[in-house]
């Protein structure tokens, strides 16, 4: 038997062989090449690629709607009187140190409401209004100092906000929503005229209060990873469940501090505050050390020694420990104490040790008080907000140490990432028609581009505009070296003293990362079309990233690939572009830009908030858009494509000779042979030099030997085929993740999914949204499916019957429409553009596809070992992937490169 398979296989690899050098043999030579045209057309790179990535939730006002034209039409248009266009597209937060704005760049659906898509919303009963009623964009978060308030305008101005934004179709000069924009802070009552002058605007005041409270309930309920907790240097994440949140206190340190007891949504009560804050600090420390700038004392802070300021217990005790009360000889008894009995003149101390000296007394004192306040109320846990902190471990680690100290570690001080905002966030969501408040954390994709992180300046930065000025300061920010990438190294924790004592601060390098806040945060991208995939067995316990990056070693191992990764990568992508001077420039700001991040979580792993290597592969893919890469491996997927295609038929001739059990173990097998074909794995791209695709393909498949490493294949056959009389129904729906272009979807998921096809169950093939690496996306599929069905009737019925062949150009000998109540092959896209997916996000049209499926098949090395190796599933699950990382294989399954998963776990 087992000989009889192995002779089958020699055979199709055989007649695969010889077809592949006749086809590549013509390659070049484009002349009536059907494949070609069809997969150029579609690979044509789309404006602004922009798919159900990007969105906002102004809702629509459909009071008063009607259909416009013809009634008994499909798909007739509908009027909505009442909505209007201008949206507002900006909130403020104008506070006695700094303004913070809060604003929203639209982005058009752009992703073609075409035939395909249409009929299949018909059969996945999706129907075909627009699901949502809401336009695609981007939240930004930008601030500016008050004493600077001319910037902020001029920012304002340049960049159209009060009148929708640069990117709004309705942007014409004038002013937003009757010219209202909501603002908060102080600064809305104190600079109305200003902007109603300069700009023509009004300000719509809202309570500051009110605003910090939904900000912060809103950070805290739909952002990942918003709040950390952060003791002697160490930071650690921590998710909140929503319905476990209330109550807490807020402190929102800003020029001064406010202390909030909050019980829910809308429902608080300012319970404390401390006129010694923020702005007692940088206005201290202003004068006592002459610093020009905030960051400037602030830096200063970390070169200094507190010792040579403040009076210490020892220095009362003669150098003892009053260990009877608790205090070790180095507590501060008395901040700045010391220079009482000094005979020194302000100008003899040290600026450093001034600064340290006043930032501890101040982070210590709001730490004390909060906690005060949370033993007053019993409350537990303590979040802190406002651009105090500014993200710096110093201050974050003596506020977490007084509140450790004092409440004996029964309450905890956590820190937001998005610090000083929670005021703007607040009067941003107060725009009714936002309707922001019920957005959830799966529609919500945090990224970083380099337009945001790296708006240099001091504060805010040159309002980036285009493409172009994009790539110039990217340009400019190299030559001008290590200001926004120098590090703030680690102290390893030195210990404290035990008792009380907090000598010397932990977390304290020489230089202050240039405006660490601003890295901190990311824009916020609102897809309310993201759902989470309803087949996970338990959504809260998902977690889609299978190794543990906090491990530091793993960090440094994923880095260090990626980096290594990068000069082939832009030669790809400035190929992909056509090598012009213009391709070259972004490539070579693209390469800058994706290094300066790698560089920036090198320093700190947690700068962008808890990252796993899926995050990391996808912001490679997302820096390459942002230097409009469309897609880097475009004709590298073509032509593995077309010589894929160009064997497919002899090998589906070659399977249908086989009996059951060797078709199936055949196909399976091709699978994991085709998933060799991995332009990110730096093993294989190396291979690809040793031979042409068929080749490499051919010795893939001899080499795949049983059992594999991890290989289920045998419970999975019995499921399909049964065992003895027993024999299961086939699935009624299979989902198929499928990876790689060419060979990977060619001969290995297609010739699966026409099996599934053939014994009656339903095929949708789920792809990526947008491209990552060679992955094939929805949009390539179709053509791909058409091609292939060309040759196959089983995958034309299908492809027919799913509404595939609408738009493609098909002459099979028999078109005839007879078979449209064949089992459907299905296309859909997954939500996401990168090589690994987090089920926690994707598309909406992947999740209705879902609900009638009872078998899902993830693909590759990205889907299923680097995400949801570990997930869980309500129905039927196949896992299937070549490891082409030698490190992977080890760490994962105790085995080598090129070692094959068949992972098959029942509904559980
Ligand atoms: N670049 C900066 N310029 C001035 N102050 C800053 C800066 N970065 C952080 N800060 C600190 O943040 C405080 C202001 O915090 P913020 O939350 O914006 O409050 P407010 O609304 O009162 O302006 C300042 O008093 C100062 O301590
Ligand atoms: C990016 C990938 C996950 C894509 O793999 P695929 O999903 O296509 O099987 C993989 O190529 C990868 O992990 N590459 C980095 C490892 C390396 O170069 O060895
Ligand atoms: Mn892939």
């Amino acid at each position: 038997m087992a000989g009889s398979v192995q002779k089958d296989q020699q055979q199709v690899l055989g007649i695969i062989e010889q077809q592949t050098f006749h086809k590549e043999e013509s390659e070049g030579n484009n002349n009536n090449n059907t494949t070609r045209t069809l997969l150029e057309s579609d690979m044509a790179p789309t404006q602004g690629n922009s798919i159900h990535r990007s969105g906002s939730r102004p809702q629509l006002d459909v009071s008063k709607a009607e259909i416009q034209g013809n009634v008994e039409e499909k798909y007739p248009t509908i009027l909505l009187p009442n909505q209007s266009d201008d949206l507002s597209h900006l909130a403020l937060d104008i506070g006695g140190s700094l303004i913070k704005l809060v604003y929203f760049s639209r982005h058009e659906d752009q992703s073609a409401d075409d035939k395909r898509k249409r009929s299949l919303k018909e059969r996945l009963g999706l129907s075909n209004r627009r699901s949502y009623p809401i336009l695609g964009g981007r939240l930004h978060f930008v601030k500016f100092e008050t004493r600077k308030i001319n910037e902020c305008l001029d920012f304002i101005h340049s960049k159209q906000l009060h009148c929708g934004g640069l990117e709004s179709h309705y942007s014409d000069g004038v002013p937003d929503q009757n010219g209202i924009i909501k603002a908060t802070g102080g600064g809305a009552y104190k600079y109305a005229d200003l902007f109603k002058e300069r700009l023509g605007v009004s300000l719509d005041k809202e309570d500051e209060m009110d605003c910090l409270v939904a900000g912060a309930n809103f950070l805290l309920k739909a952002i990942r990873h918003e709040a950390f907790t952060h003791m002697e240097g160490h930071k650690e994440f921590v998710q909140i469940e929503p319905n476990d949140l209330f109550p807490y206190l807020l402190v929102n340190i800003g020029s001064g501090v406010s202390m909030i007891k909050v019980d829910g949504d809308g429902k608080f009560e300012r319970v404390s505050g401390t006129n010694v804050g923020g702005g007692t600090y940088w206005g201290l420390g202003r004068l006592l050390t002459k610093c020009k700038s905030f960051d400037e004392l602030l830096e200063l802070s970390q070169k200094g020694d507190n010792r040579t300021m403040d009076m210490l217990v020892g220095d009362i005790y003669g150098g003892l420990d009053y260990s009877k009360i608790g205090l070790s000889a180095s507590t501060i008894a008395s901040s700045f104490g010391k220079t009482i009995s000094e005979k020194k003149e302000l100008e003899e101390y040290r600026p450093e040790d001034i600064s340290l000296s006043l930032l501890r007394m101040i982070s210590y004192n709001i730490g004390q008080i909060a906690y005060l306040n949370a033993l007053r109320f019993r409350l537990k846990r303590i979040f802190f907000g406002g651009f105090f902190i500014r993200g710096h471990a110093y201050t974050m680690d003596t506020i977490s140490f007084a509140v450790h100290f004092w409440s004996n570690g029964e309450a905890q001080a956590m820190f937001l990432r998005h610090e000083g905002f929670l005021g703007a966030l607040g009067a941003f969501m107060s725009y009714e028609k936002h309707g922001l408040d019920d957005l959830m954390v799966h529609q919500l994709v945090e990224r970083f581009p380099m337009g945001a992180p790296y708006t240099g300046g001091k504060i805010h930065g040159p309002p980036l505009g285009d493409l172009n000025e994009k790539i110039s300061w990217m340009e400019k920010f190299l030559q001008k070296g290590t200001e926004i990438t120098a590090p703030v190294p680690m102290t390893p924790p030195a210990g404290t003293t035990g008792l009380g004592g907090f000598e010397v601060p932990l977390s304290k390098g020489s230089t202050l990362r240039s405006d660490a806040s601003a890295l901190n945060v990311g824009v916020l991208h609102l897809v309310p079309t993201l759902e989470v995939f309803p087949l996970l067995a338990d959504p809260k316990l998902y977690e889609p990233n299978t190794i543990d990056l906090s491990n530091h070693s793993e960090f440094e191992y994923w880095l260090t690939i990626l980096s290594e990764h990068l000069p082939d990568l832009v030669d790809k992508a400035v190929a992909s572009e056509g090598g012009t001077d213009d391709a070259k420039r972004r490539g070579d700001a693209f390469a800058r830009a994706f290094s300066a991040h790698l560089v920036r979580l090198m320093e700190e792993p947690s700068a962008y908030g808890k990252l796993g290597l899926a995050n990391l592969l996808e912001m490679r893919e997302e820096c390459l858009r942002e230097f409009q890469f469309v897609d880097a491996y475009r004709s590298i997927k073509q032509r593995e494509n077309e010589a894929s295609l160009a064997v497919l038929p002899d090998l589906l001739v070659e399977l249908d000779s086989m009996d059951e059990e060797s078709k199936l173990l055949t196909l399976i097998e091709g699978v994991l042979a085709a998933n060799i074909f991995d332009w990110g794995s730096r093993a294989c791209v190396d291979l690809y030099h040793k031979g042409t695709i068929i080749e490499i393909y051919r010795m893939s498949r001899n080499k795949m030997r049983r059992p594999w490493r991890v290989d289920d294949f045998d419970d999975f056959k019995k499921r399909m085929l049964g065992s003895g009389d027993k024999k299961k129904p086939s699935h009624k729906r299979a989902l198929l993740f499928v990876d790689n272009s060419g060979a990977d979807i060619v001969l290995g998921m297609l010739p699966l999914a026409r099996e599934l096809l053939r014994r009656g169950t339903e095929v949708v093939l789920v792809a990526n949204s947008l491209p990552a690496l060679n992955d094939v996306t929805a949009m390539e599929l179709p053509d791909i499916v058409a091609e292939a069905a060309k040759h196959c009737d089983i995958l034309r019925r299908a492809a027919e019957a799913g509404g595939l062949l609408v738009d493609a150009m098909i002459n099979t000998s028999d078109s005839s429409k007879e078979n449209s109540s064949s089992v459907p092959l299905m296309v859909v896209e997954n939500g996401c553009g990168s090589p690994c997916i987090d089920l926690r996000q994707v598309s909406s049209e992947l999740a209705a596809a879902a609900k009638d499926a009872d078998l899902i098949i993830l693909e590759g090395m990205g889907r299923a070992l680097h995400t949801n190796l570990n997930a869980r599933f309500k129905c039927d699950a196949l896992k299937l992937a070549m490891v082409k990382n030698q490190r992977l294989a080890e760490k994962l399954v105790k085995g080598n490169i090129y070692d094959c998963i068949c992972k098959y776990e029942p509904a559980s």
